[in-house]
C-alpha cells in the first residue's frame, strides 16, 4: 500500500501519518476511493476538503459505506464543508436506500444555510445568557464544558466552528475580563495541574514570579516579566470586544494598534514604594510591547488637590527613567464628560437623584440592609432629569442636595456595580478649570471614559478596583464608545513602614518625621533623598514581580538591590567616622606621599584619584583597642595594621589618653623596613596635612534605623497598642566629627562635569552617592552646601573644603545585617 502514501500526503497528511494510514488496511482504500470519487485523483486538493474527506473516510459506518461516492462528492463539490456536516451526511445516509433524496440529504446535513455573524453573535449571546450563573461561579474552568454544551445550540449547528468559537471567546472576554489569580491552576502534589482558588500569599512570602535577584545568578531580562503569567495571557490591541465593531476599527485607526496604557494617580498626595509597581507595570508594560503610557492626573477631586503633588509626581516618574507619552488630566474632559452624562440622560441611563447620602446607602442594601431598592427618582422621565441636571449645573442646588446617578444596575449583588454616582455638586475652585464647574463627575464615571477617549488598550489597576469592573464595561457600553480592557494586580507594600496618605500626614503632623520626603519613610521623594538609586526601586518591584495577589515585601529585599547596584556604580573612599589621630614617628614632618587610587577597584572606567599620605593621619576609633586579645587583628598597642592602598604596615608604639582615659594619639612606626610580615587586616584612614590636602569634615552624618520597629506595624496583633506607638524615637542618628578624605571633591567634580547644567543639577545631590570603605553606601543630603561650580572645576581642594558643607544620608548598610542588631553597627 506504500504507494498510496504520495495521494495521502496530497490531502495534508504528513509524511508519518501518510504512511500509518496508508498501513491501514481497512481506512486506507476508504480513503483512496473517497479521493478518486471527490475528483482529486490527481492535482492538488483544497486544505478543507482533504480534510473533510479524511473524516469521511476515517468515521464513516458500514451502513452508510454504499454511500461513500455520493458523500465524497458533496466534499469535492463544496456542498459538505465542516466536521458536523460530514457527521449528519453520514448518519442520514445511513438510514438511506441506495437512491437518495437530494432534497432531504441537503436539508439533514445543512447545505446552502448560511448562518449570519449577527445571528452567530445573538445565539452565542442566549446560549450564555442561559449559563450566565455557572459561567460567573466556575469562571474560566467552566469553559470546556460551555463549549461542548453550544454544540448542541440548534442555531448554531450549521456555522462556521472558528466564528462560533470567536464569538465565544470574545463574549466571555467580555463578560469576565482577563484572567486573574481566580483562574490559575493550582499545582497539587502530585504535580498535575488542578483548578482550585488560589491560597492566600502570606506577608512576605516570595511573590510567585519573582525573578532572580541581581545579586545572585544569571540576569534575567528586566521586561520578561511583562510575558509572563497572567499578563502574558491579556489580550492584543484589536482583542478586546466591542459591541459595535465600528469602534474598534476607530481605535486601531488611532493608535495603529499600539499597546496604550495609562498612570492615572490622584494629585492629592506623594507617590511611595507602590506606587512605583504601578509605574513600572504601566509603563513598563507599554514599553516592552512597543506602546505608549500615558501620565494622566485624575484630578476630578479638587478639594484633595495641590499644585506641589502635581509637580511631584510627574519628577518622580521620570526619576524612575519612564517619558510620559503625554501627560494628560481628567479635568482636560470635563466638558466633554459632561455632554456625555446629558448623553446618558437621553438615554434613561441616569437619574437625578435627591436622596441625602443615608438614604442612597440604605437603598444599597447588602447584608443586614435587605435587598436593594429603587428610590423614587430612578422612574422620574428623562426630561425631568435634563431639567434637573440643568439646574445641578447652573448651580441651583447646593452640597449633597442633588446628584446625577447611573442606571446601573438595582439587583446584583456586586457593591460596586448599582445605581453609581456620576456626577456630584461641590462648590470648590478646581486647580485647572477654576470656577467653572460647581459640579464633578466622580471616579467611577470618569476613569473609564477617560481611559476610552485616549484609547487605552490595557487600563491596569490595583486589586480593590476588581468588581469595578462591571460598571467600567457598562458605562463604555451604555454609551456605545470604544471600550479598554480593565486588568488587577496586587498592592505592592513593604514591612517597617506606612504608605498610606493619612497616615503619613499623622506622621509628619505629629513631628516624628521632618516631612515627607523625611529618608524614613518609603515616599518616593523619601526614597530619592536618602540616595535610593530609582534603579534599585525598579529592580525591586520587577523582582517580587506582577501578581494579583497583594504583598508585603520584606524592606531588605530592597535594601539588597540597593546595594547590588551601589556595589557596582558607587565610587569608593575613605571616611572616618570619629576620627583618632595618628602620627607615624618614623617618616618627617613633611612627608607626603600621593597614592593614586581607583574609585573602584579593577573598574578603571570609574577613574581614579589621588590620595595624600602623611605623616599625620587618622582612623577610625573603633579600629583600636586599649585591650587587646589574640583573636584581635586590627590596631592595639604593639600590634601592627595595614592601611588601605598603601604599600606598607605600621605598628603602634605608643598611645596617649584624655583625662577619661580615651585615646586621643596613637604614635606609630611605619614599617617600611625588609622582610615586614603581611598585616592580617586592613584599616581605612584619612591623611593630616593641612600642606597636602587636609581631610574634609562631614557636617553630619545621617545614620537610619527602622522608622517603625514590627514588620506590620498596622496589624494588632504584632502592635497591640497602635501603629503611632510603634515609631522609633531614635530612629535617626546624626553623627559629628566624620571626616572623608579629600578625594570626595575629585567626585564631586567628576559628577558636575557629566551634569548639563551643574548648578541646576545641585538640586539633585542625592545622585552623589559613594561607598565610604568598611562603612556604608552614603549619598549627599538636600541639606549639604556645595561649593560654587566654578571651585570645584577649578580643583582647589581646599578652596572647595572652605566653601562646602556635606551632610551625607546613610543609604544602606554594606551587608545585611541582624535584624535585630542596631542598624548602626556600621557606621
Ligand atoms: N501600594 C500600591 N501598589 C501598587 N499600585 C498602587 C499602590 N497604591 C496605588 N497604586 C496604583 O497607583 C495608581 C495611582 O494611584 P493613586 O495615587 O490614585 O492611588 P491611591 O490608591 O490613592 O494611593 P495611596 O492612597 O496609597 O496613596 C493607581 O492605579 C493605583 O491602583
Ligand atoms: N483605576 C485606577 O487605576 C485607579 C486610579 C485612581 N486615581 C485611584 O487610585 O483612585
Amino acid at each position: 500500500m506504500d504507494d498510496l502514501v504520495p495521494l495521502f500526503t496530497r490531502i495534508g497528511l504528513s509524511e508519518q501519518k501518510a504512511k500509518e494510514t496508508a498501513k491501514n488496511k481497512k481506512l486506507a482504500p476508504t480513503l483512496a476511493a473517497a479521493i478518486e470519487a471527490a475528483g482529486f485523483a490527481s492535482g492538488e486538493v483544497p486544505e478543507t476538503i482533504g480534510k473533510m474527506l479524511y473524516r469521511l473516510a476515517s468515521t464513516i459506518t458500514p451502513p452508510a459505506l454504499p454511500h461513500l461516492d455520493h458523500l465524497a462528492q458533496a466534499v469535492g463539490d463544496g456542498r459538505l464543508t465542516t466536521n458536523e456536516q460530514v457527521d449528519a451526511a453520514i448518519k442520514f445516509s445511513a438510514t438511506q436506500d441506495p437512491t437518495v433524496d437530494t432534497a432531504a440529504f441537503e436539508r439533514a446535513c445543512g447545505i446552502g444555510v448560511t448562518v449570519s455573524d449577527d445571528e452567530v453573535n445573538q445565539a452565542v449571546a442566549e446560549y450564555l445568557q442561559t449559563h450566565h450563573d455557572r459561567l460567573v461561579k466556575d469562571r474560566y474552568r467552566a469553559l470546556g464544558a460551555l463549549l461542548g454544551g453550544l454544540k448542541k445550540v440548534e442555531a448554531l449547528r450549521w456555522a462556521t466552528p472558528a466564528k462560533v468559537k470567536a464569538a465565544f471567546d470574545d463574549q466571555v472576554l467580555n463578560i469576565l475580563g482577563p484572567k486573574d489569580e481566580r483562574d490559575e491552576i493550582v499545582k497539587t502534589k502530585g504535580g498535575k495541574g488542578k483548578d482550585k482558588a488560589p491560597k492566600a500569599v502570606p506577608a512576605q512570602a516570595k511573590a510567585d514570579g519573582a525573578a532572580t535577584p541581581a545579586a545572585d545568578g544569571p540576569r534575567r531580562d528586566p521586561d520578561a516579566i511583562f510575558f509572563e503569567g497572567e499578563l502574558s495571557r491579556l489580550h492584543r490591541p484589536g482583542g478586546n470586544p466591542q459591541i459595535d465593531p465600528a469602534l474598534m476599527e476607530a481605535h486601531l485607526k488611532a493608535t495603529g494598534g499600539q499597546v496604550v496604557t495609562r498612570f492615572p494617580p490622584e494629585p492629592n498626595g506623594f507617590l511611595h514604594i507602590g506606587h512605583a509597581k504601578a509605574i513600572n507595570v504601566n509603563f513598563g508594560y507599554a514599553k516592552a510591547h512597543g506602546g505608549v503610557c500615558y501620565l494622566r492626573y485624575d484630578d476630578t477631586n479638587p478639594e484633595a488637590e495641590e499644585e506641589r503633588y502635581f509637580t511631584s509626581i510627574l519628577e518622580a516618574v521620570k526619576w524612575l527613567g519612564f517619558t510620559p507619552y503625554t501627560v494628560t488630566y481628567s479635568s482636560d474632559n470635563f466638558q466633554r464628560l459632561y455632554e456625555l452624562a446629558v448623553e446618558l440622560i437621553r438615554r434613561d441611563k441616569a437619574y437625578v437623584c435627591h436622596c441625602t447620602g443615608e438614604e442612597i446607602k440604605a437603598h444599597r442594601g447588602g447584608d443586614a440592609k435587605g435587598p436593594r431598592s429603587d428610590c423614587v427618582h430612578r422612574a422620574r422621565p428623562v426630561a425631568e432629569s435634563l431639567a434637573e441636571f440643568q439646574k445641578m449645573k447652573d448651580g441651583r442646588y447646593g452640597e449633597g442636595e442633588a446628584v446625577l446617578r447611573m442606571k446601573m444596575n438595582m439587583q446584583d449583588g456586586n457593591p460596586q456595580f448599582w445605581d453609581l454616582v456620576a456626577y456630584r455638586v461641590l462648590n470648590t475652585p478646581h486647580h485647572r478649570t477654576g470656577s467653572t464647574w460647581c459640579i464633578y463627575p466622580t471616579y467611577d464615571y470618569t476613569h473609564c471614559l477617560c481611559d476610552s477617549f485616549e484609547n487605552i488598550t490595557h487600563s491596569l489597576c490595583t486589586t480593590e478596583f476588581r468588581q469595578s469592573r462591571e460598571s467600567y464595561y457598562w458605562l463604555c457600553d451604555a454609551l456605545g464608545v470604544y471600550k479598554p480592557v480593565q486588568w488587577e494586580y496586587g498592592r505592592l507594600n513593604v514591612t517597617n513602614t506606612v504608605l498610606s496618605k493619612r497616615k503619613l500626614l499623622q506622621l509628619v503632623n505629629a513631628g516624628l518625621v521632618s516631612g515627607w520626603d523625611d529618608p524614613r519613610l518609603y515616599t518616593l521623594p523619601a526614597l530619592r533623598r536618602r540616595g535610593i538609586p530609582p534603579q534599585a526601586i525598579n529592580n525591586f518591584v520587577r523582582e517580587v514581580g506582577i501578581t494579583t495577589s497583594n504583598t508585603t515585601i520584606e524592606v531588605e529585599r530592597l535594601d539588597n538591590q540597593t546595594r547590588a547596584y551601589l556595589d557596582e556604580h558607587a565610587p569608593r573612599l575613605m571616611a572616618v567616622v570619629k576620627p583618632l589621630r595618628i602620627t607615624l614617628t618614623n617618616l618627617p614632618e613633611d612627608f607626603s606621599e600621593s597614592l593614586t587610587v581607583p574609585f573602584k577597584p579593577r573598574t578603571p572606567a570609574m577613574g581614579e584619584h589621588t590620595v595624600p599620605f602623611t605623616r599625620e593621619l587618622y582612623i577610625d576609633a573603633s579600629d583600636f583597642r586599649l585591650e587587646d586579645s589574640p583573636d584581635y587583628f586590627r590596631l592595639a598597642r604593639g600590634k601592627s595594621v595595614g592601611l588601605l592602598h598603601v604599600p606598607h604596615p605600621i605598628t603602634c608604639e605608643d598611645v596617649e589618653l584624655d583625662a577619661a582615659g580615651e585615646p586621643v594619639h596613637l604614635l606609630c612606626r611605619y614599617e617600611n623596613g625588609p622582610d615586614v610580615p603581611k598585616p592580617k587586616a586592613y584599616v581605612q584612614w584619612v591623611a593630616h596635612n593641612p600642606a597636602h590636602g587636609s581631610p574634609v569634615p562631614i557636617q553630619e552624618l545621617r545614620v537610619y534605623d527602622r522608622l517603625f520597629r514590627h514588620n506590620n506595624p498596622l496589624d494588632k496583633s504584632e502592635v497591640p497598642e497602635g501603629w503611632l506607638s510603634d515609631v522609633d524615637v531614635d530612629s535617626l542618628h546624626r553623627l559629628t566629627g566624620a571626616l572623608v578624605e579629600v578625594g570626595v571633591w575629585d567626585a564631586v567634580r567628576r559628577w558636575t562635569a557629566a551634569m548639563a547644567d551643574p548648578v541646576v543639577e545641585r538640586a539633585h545631590v542625592e545622585n552623589l552617592r559613594f561607598q565610604f570603605v568598611r562603612i556604608g553606601y552614603f549619598a549627599v543630603d538636600k541639606d549639604s552646601v556645595l561649593p560654587p561650580s566654578e571651585t570645584v572645576a577649578s580643583g582647589d581642594s581646599a578652596a572647595c573644603t572652605a566653601a562646602g558643607q556635606l551632610v551625607f544620608n546613610r543609604i544602606v548598610t554594606l551587608r545585611e545585617s541582624n535584624k535585630k542588631e542596631s542598624g548602626t553597627t556600621q557606621a
